[in-house]
């Protein structure tokens, strides 16, 4: 099947799908967002790209940058460290909820807000800057932009109001689950949720994870195996958050949304898929960016269950 005509019927039919989604507006920055902006892009693992819509446009990573920070924090500490202090269980409640690390000794895993801050905790580096400095060459090398940055009104809006995310590392520091400075890892984390991007990146990132840890086109390993193994897997099972269930059924594929409007979506061997589209359903999740990736996996046959 040709996969650019196929992105074209499909950008066409669904695009209007945002009117039953919203823009968040918790993050204040973020309510700037064009609702009917759609961009998808697919990049395979030999390289060969195919995209369609708004595949310039720029938005900020948010939980997108979940998975990419946990692939860090495994390279740095090893995963036995890392599973210590974040769980693998999906939590069938909200991303930023608090209930469920209340009455556990870790939060459930590391897609949701409270396992994401624990995570950015562990990555290495001489002070937070250099932490940062680690995160964001991660993320250029897997997404091959040189030039990614982190877009500072979408920064500043959440360090004036991300009170849950404190709330969820001062409990976590209670609990001597996160080490450090609360007011510093809350912002490292804020800082790699900014970092702004493409549809085309994410898709990049998504081939890198879809080839086993190799850029597909330099042939580099950026990810060992095994670690990127655990990564799809965690995104499969917890990526969509509370909405993780339907989407395996529906789609049938290790992704990682963001409430800035991305999906990084992998398939095994086969590609990388980033969807662009800020409306959110009531759990966060894009909703063209949904209904295209169902259409996609229905038509190209890319469940892998
Ligand atoms: N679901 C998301 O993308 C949430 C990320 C956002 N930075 C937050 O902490 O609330």
């Amino acid at each position: 099947m040709n996969i650019q005509r196929l992105l074209e019927k499909d950008l066409e039919k669904y695009s209007h799908y945002h009117q039953y989604g919203k823009v968040p507006t918790y993050i204040p920055a973020l309510a700037k967002a064009d609702p009917t902006d759609v961009g998808i892009s697919i990049i395979n693992t030999k390289g060969n790209s195919f995209c369609i819509g708004e595949c310039q446009k720029k938005f900020s990573l948010q939980s997108v940058s979940k998975p990419l920070a946990l692939i860090l924090a495994i390279m740095d500490n090893g995963k036995e460290k890392v599973f210590s202090k974040v769980g693998m269980e999906p939590t069938g409640d909200p991303f930023n909820s608090i209930n469920k690390l209340t009455g556990a000794d870790k939060p459930y895993n590391p897609m949701i807000n409270a396992g994401a801050i624990a995570v950015t905790s562990m990555i290495k580096g001489k002070n937070s800057l250099k932490k940062f400095q680690r995160i964001i060459d991660l993320f250029k090398k897997l997404s091959g932009n040189e030039n990614l940055d982190i877009n500072h009104e979408v920064y500043s809006s959440e360090i004036e109001t991300g009170n849950r995310n404190r709330s969820l590392a001062y409990y976590m520091k209670d609990k001597d689950i996160i080490e450090g400075q609360v007011e510093d890892i809350v912002k490292l984390y804020f800082k790699q949720c900014s970092i702004a991007v493409t549809c085309t990146d994410i898709a990049n990132m998504a081939s890198v994870l879809a080839n086993e840890g190799v850029i597909p086109k330099t042939s580099e390993r950026v990810i060992p195996r095994n670690i990127a193994q655990m990564v799809r897997t965690l995104m499969a099972t917890c990526g969509m958050y509370d909405e993780s269930g339907r989407f395996a059924l529906t789609v049938g594929l290790p992704a990682k949304s963001g409430v800035g409007g991305g999906i990084m979506a992998v398939v095994p061997n086969r590609f990388g898929i980033g969807t662009y589209g800020p409306a959110l359903d009531e759990k966060g999740n894009s909703i063209v960016g949904m209904k295209i990736l169902e259409e996609l996996s229905k038509k190209l046959d890319l469940s892998i269950y």
